[in-house]
């Protein structure tokens, strides 16, 4: 009886996390027996995704639930999140997958957790820029913020949410105000310009995408997004004519998918990839991997701005250093000055958010 007794209480924690209304469906048979053998997961690293019942949270929940990095994986939202978690807790993979619904759950979430993703927020529809989103991301980020602040200041932060060149700006005053801010555990995720920009140039020199290299550096906005083409690898030498095609083309690929969702949303399976791609480099750097290198949206002394996206080497506590830009050719310079203008108001539009 005893045995029966401390079974079913385990069987009531354990569900609790999948489905928040679990404990009002005692004798749930079927349920009982699954959940008596779920062991814990492998050992791995604790993820937290906010946003994660979205259109980018869900294929990225998924792809982070096969990452064998992982061994607890949280899914916050502030609605659906319990769907999505029991869809993917039935992956026979090692991590473990638990739900966290409502603001209520926030705190929970992120108890712990080494790694926190936040693809939270609205996207754009087809004539709107990132910066349309500020006025509802802004507040979305703060109170995320607010919540790592307490829960777990030294976890690695991957922000996603748009407009990343200001949305990146906001945590870092959150975690000032908070005393908790560590410029080497903040990164804005601009994997998905790199992810194009390898694409797209594979496609004129046809070259193999997984082969090429394309440094982007920055920011997260038109003309803030910078492929510097001559520093691509392998060494490729371009037309004027190809190289202004990839740069527009790289500087507009998040309106090109989003006229094409038609008023649908934005890139989001694409962006999945891109944002396990990146949190991978982040838990293998956290592992000990030398070498992992990526370009992020960070905290930078690289040009006079106070934030830029060029390349970062990631290790056991975040970016363990940032890239200089290298050398840049004369389209490159004229390209960057344009590119600095542009970011330096999106930055003081996110710090002011916070300051005002
Ligand atoms: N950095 C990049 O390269 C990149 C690429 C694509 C999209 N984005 C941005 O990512 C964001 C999400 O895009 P999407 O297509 O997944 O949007 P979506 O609307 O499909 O999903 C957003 C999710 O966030 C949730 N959410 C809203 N407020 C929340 C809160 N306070 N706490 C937790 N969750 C909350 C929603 O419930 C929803 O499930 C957008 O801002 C978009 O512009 C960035
Ligand atoms: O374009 C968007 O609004 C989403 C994202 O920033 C992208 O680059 O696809």
């Amino acid at each position: 009886m005893q045995a029966n007794g401390n079974a079913n209480q385990r069987i009531a924690r354990i569900s609790a996390h999948l489905n928040p209304n679990y404990l009002k469906m005692e004798g749930s048979s079927g349920l009982q027996q699954v959940s008596c053998r779920a062991k814990g997961g492998a050992p791995g690293f604790k993820v937290a995704i906010l946003g994660a019942a979205g259109g980018i949270g869900q294929p990225l929940a998924m792809l982070m639930k096969m990452n064998p990095l992982v061994s607890v994986l949280h899914l916050y939202d502030v609605v659906n999140s319990p769907g999505v978690t029991a869809d993917i807790s039935h992956m026979d993979t090692g991590a473990v997958v638990r739900c966290f619904l409502g603001q209520s759950q926030l705190e929970d979430a992120l108890i712990g957790m080494d790694l926190v993703i936040i693809p939270a927020g609205v996207p754009r529809k087809p004539g709107m820029t990132r910066d349309d989103l500020f006025n509802i991301n802004a507040g979305i980020v703060k109170t995320l913020c607010e919540g790592i602040t307490k829960c777990c200041p030294n976890a690695i932060v991957n922000l996603i949410s748009n407009p990343v060149n200001s949305t990146v700006p906001i945590a870092a005053e959150v975690f000032k105000k908070a005393g908790t801010y560590d410029p080497k555990r903040l990164l804005g995720v601009t994997m998905l310009v790199v992810v194009r920009a390898n694409t797209f140039v594979a496609e004129v020199m046809g070259l193999d995408p997984r082969e090429v290299e394309v440094p982007v550096v920055g920011g997260h906005a038109g003309v803030t997004i910078l492929p510097l083409l001559s520093q691509v690898k392998p060494p490729c030498s371009f037309t004027p004519e190809e190289t202004d095609y990839l740069t527009s083309r790289i500087q507009n690929g998040g309106t090109e998918v989003v006229e094409a969702k038609a008023g649908a949303g934005s890139a989001t399976l694409s962006m999945a990839y891109a944002a396990v791609k990146f949190a991978d480099a982040c838990l293998r750097g956290l592992r000990g991997d030398a070498s992992v290198i990526q370009c992020a949206f960070v905290a930078s002394q690289v040009t006079e701005l106070p934030f830029f996206a060029s390349k970062v080497r990631l290790g056991r506590t975040g970016i363990d250093e940032i890239y200089p830009l290298g050398p840049l050719n004369e389209y490159e310079r004229v390209g960057l000055e344009k590119a600095k203008k542009e970011l330096a108001e999106s930055i003081q539009k996110g710090v002011s958010f916070i300051k005002k």
